[in-house]
């Protein structure tokens, strides 16, 4: 790792592995001498089989037996089961993404989804958690919250973890994070190498002051969080990012196959942003399609499938947002 990011690694990286690592008292006496308000926001789709448990649990935690979370919002991103109706039964507020800023439209993807809950909060310390995580995660929204109540100057922070992969039944340790490892990494350390001391810069846990939030552009797709993590070293620099280890994170995975459109997702993000994040660079725009195969038997059928950025605006620039947070 270069010099800078080293030490925004070893500085910037704390523990919270399990509540036990947590001052609780001293997070809530934060969170109320700071006058801060709490949103955590889940972007689903189709997660009826996870996201009851984890609304369930956040809830019980956070809100009933203590109140650090403030509003917690499921957005129903173009679901087609029972995801609405499950996490509403569990407790969370809803709404879909084609509910929020109508007159703008809806596009599919995870960060449309991310984007439009920012017009659909009010938190000023917004927590962003997947909705297909496994397993006790009650410890992730105060591990992130930490940070963000302990130092002004920490404007976003990523959770890190080790990421099994459970594949037929068969679990291999750290074999979750495959575009991580293979694509993400690589190509951050590459053109980004002040990014390198992130461990997980994909991962899906995050939080984030609205104010800096407000003023990144939002990747329509899987491209959301590299492309959080680019706009916002650029908007605030590394001093302004932090990092905490959560211990261990499982979810429901994909297919290679899948994987690998989020890859495609993930590079023409970076190529997007490598355009225009290094002065005089070479323009490195992608193609903007990607063509997998498959074999029928016969031969190899391709199949292409659009990658290119598509990208919402930094929320503050929408003028129904200005008229919401106006009051
Ligand atoms: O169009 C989408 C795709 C995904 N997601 C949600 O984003 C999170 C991460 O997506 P996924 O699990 O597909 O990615 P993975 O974790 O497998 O990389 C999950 O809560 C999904 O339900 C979403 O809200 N809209
Ligand atoms: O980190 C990764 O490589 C991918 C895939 O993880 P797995 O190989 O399925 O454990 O998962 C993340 O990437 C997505 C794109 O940024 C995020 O939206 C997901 O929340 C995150 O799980």
């Amino acid at each position: 790792m270069r010099p800078d990011a080293r030490a925004w690694f070893q500085s910037r990286t704390t523990s919270a592995t399990s509540l036990a690592e947590i001052d609780l008292d001293a997070l809530l006496r934060a969170k109320r001498r700071g006058g801060h308000r709490v949103s955590v926001v889940l972007p689903a789709r189709n997660e009826e089989a996870s996201v009851g448990r984890l609304v369930a649990d956040l809830r019980e935690r956070w809100m009933v037996r203590l109140p650090l979370i403030d509003e917690l919002l499921v957005v129903d991103s173009d679901s087609t089961d029972a995801t609405a109706a499950v996490a509403r039964a569990a407790g969370a507020d809803v709404v879909a993404t084609t509910e929020v800023l109508a007159d703008h439209g809806t596009r599919p993807g995870k960060g449309e989804a991310l984007w439009k809950s920012l017009a659909a909060t009010t938190g000023d310390l917004v927590v962003f958690l997947d909705s297909d995580l496994i397993g006790d995660v009650a410890h992730y929204v105060p591990g992130l919250l930490g940070p963000l109540l302990a130092d002004p100057q920490v404007s976003y922070v990523k959770g890190c973890y080790t990421r099994p992969l459970e594949v037929d039944g068969h679990v291999q340790p750290a074999g979750g994070g495959r575009v991580t490892e293979l694509t993400a990494r690589p190509l951050l350390n590459a053109l980004w190498p002040e990014l390198a001391g992130f461990v997980q810069p994909l991962g899906g846990e995050y939080a984030g002051r609205r104010s800096v939030l407000e003023q990144v552009p939002f990747v329509s797709a899987y491209g959301v969080e590299v492309g959080l993590l680019i706009d916002l070293l650029r908007l605030g620099g590394l001093s302004s990012l932090a990092q905490v280890d959560l211990g261990v994170r499982r979810h429901t995975s994909q297919s290679q196959e899948a994987l690998g459109a989020m890859a495609g997702e993930v590079v023409s993000t970076v190529l997007a942003r490598a355009e225009c994040g290094r002065p005089g660079h070479q323009p490195l725009t992608a193609s903007g399609l990607l063509t997998q195969f498959r074999h029928d038997g016969t031969g190899f059928v391709p199949r292409s499938r659009a990658v290119a950025v598509d990208e919402r605006p930094p929320m503050a620039t929408v003028a129904e947002y200005r008229v919401l947070r106006a009051g």
